[in-house]
């Protein structure tokens, strides 16, 4: 692991992973550092402040009740000044009802460019697409983070949003008050609401990153149903990072997320102070390879939601605030079927991202990268050209290799924003990838 010039890392233990969805982790990186068998002794080991960081109401359900206990140099009282409002750039929250001009259509945009200037995790950040209210606590934003610079003496947290980020291109590297993760493409990463991280690039190779901000109750696993407790996303490949904390005495800006908007204070130490946590409140990452898909083995072509990563869950059963699907390789056996997505309407509204290769409704078109959105009641479906093809292939076992495609499926109508309308990259004809498939009908012929 590196450790940039700027940073003077007291713990030895950065790099390390805890393995488990959701568990009750703890550790430190100090021996003893931890309180043994309490939270709140009357006095810490080695003079820390003991601080509780509650990710759901003290009174949740025991399945969906998170909260960690984080024992810091100081507390987080200690670690804002007065914060005063930043310019989000292109970053935006829903509500969010920008002027497009747009007709309501199925829309599809080549991959944003890496830009020249200097922007990082926080003014990289390009807003595709918001739904429901930050407010609320309901709805998401879909938004592209084009990074081309660490962020240094810096750090942020977003009180309106969990934050599942997707890297497409680059590394990324999460300094957290919990620990450090690194994540490659193919991997996610998910930084609960109001934790507090920096990022930083890995030999400052620029990165593009989707990322979701849900606003929600927290991505969960989904029920496993008849599947049973295998396969699928398994418990035992999200690993949340081992403490490691700083102590740095120097000049430190802090942005927050609140409302909507971004704050900012200026102060003289580093916010990522943890020496030791416990509990089950935490980021984590996953590695998108470890999926084990569960599909059709003799015919049809089953819902997509048998490939459902992580689900954030409303209070309507079965109807998601976000459900987070992957379209992995795999191998298709089904006989005497239309193999790919069939052609559907559908009241969830769905932003799609490709991580690399080909994704099997869309051969030419949807690169990696890019990113479409099919919006609620908006038809959609495989292009003429993969119509042509899977109507008329030979049907024989075939993998599916060289493709990891996603979806951000949401049950509220996405809104786009005025940027991802003008930009440059939306195909203006995106719909014409279905102008091919004519009439084929011919009631003389079975
Ligand atoms: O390609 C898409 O748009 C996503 C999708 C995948 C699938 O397997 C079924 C329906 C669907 O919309
Ligand atoms: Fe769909």
């Amino acid at each position: 692991m590196d450790i940039t010039p700027q940073q003077t890392l007291i713990s030895a233990a950065n790099a390390g992973y805890m393995s488990g969805f959701g568990n009750g982790f703890e550790t430190e990186a100090l021996p003893g550092a931890l309180p043994v068998g309490r939270n709140s002794p009357q006095r810490c080991a080695y003079g820390l402040y003991a601080e509780q960081l509650s990710g759901s109401p003290f009174t949740a359900p025991r399945a969906s009740n998170a909260r960690s206990w984080l024992y810091r140099i100081r507390p987080t009282v200690a670690h804002i000044g007065r914060f005063a409002p930043r310019d989000a750039g292109l970053w935006r929250s829903a509500p969010c009802a920008e002027e497009t001009g747009l007709p309501i259509q199925p829309l599809r945009w080549d991959p944003l460019p890496i830009p020249d200037t200097g922007e990082t995790f926080l003014t990289g950040m390009r807003t595709i697409t918001t739904c429901g209210d930050v407010a609320g606590q309901t709805g998401m934003a879909a938004s592209i983070a084009l990074v081309t610079r660490s962020m240094v003496d810096e750090t942020f947290w977003n009180s309106d949003a969990e934050m599942l980020v997707i890297p497409q291109q680059g590394r990324l590297r999460f300094r957290t008050e919990f620990g450090v993760i690194e994540v490659a493409p193919g991997e996610v990463a998910v930084l609960p609401r109001g934790v507090k991280f920096r990022v930083e690039l890995i030999h400052e190779q620029p990165a593009r990153a989707y990322v979701c901000e849900n606003y929600g109750g927290a991505f969960t696993l989904p029920e496993r149903g008849p599947i049973g407790a295998n396969c699928l996303a398994n418990q035992r490949d999200f690993l949340s990072p081992v403490a490691a904390y700083e102590d740095v005495e120097r000049p430190q800006l802090v942005v927050v997320k609140w409302g909507g908007q971004l704050w900012q204070a200026e102060i003289g130490h580093s916010p990522l102070d943890v020496v030791a946590w416990h509990g089950n409140y935490a980021p984590h990452k996953y590695d998108l390879s470890r999926f084990s898909p569960v599909g059709p083995l003799l015919f049809d072509h089953a819902d997509p939601s048998i490939f459902t990563v992580m689900t954030a869950p409303s209070e309507t059963p079965g109807t998601a605030n976000i459900d987070f699907v992957l379209f992995p390789e795999r191998w298709m056996v089904a006989e005497n079927t239309f193999r790919p997505p069939w052609y559907h309407m559908n009241l969830m509204s769905e932003f799609m991202g490709l991580i690399l290769g080909q994704y099997d409704a869309k051969p030419q078109g949807f690169v990696p990268g890019g990113f479409s959105l099919h919006n609620c009641m908006l038809p959609h479906g495989p292009d003429a050209e993969a119509f042509e093809k899977a109507s008329t292939v030979e049907l024989a076992p075939h993998k599916l290799a060289n493709t990891m495609a996603f979806m951000l499926e949401t049950r509220l109508p996405q809104r786009v924003t005025a940027y991802a309308a003008g930009v440059a990259q939306r195909q203006p004809d995106y719909e014409a990838c279905w102008s091919g498939l004519v009439k084929k009908f011919d009631p003389t012929r079975r």
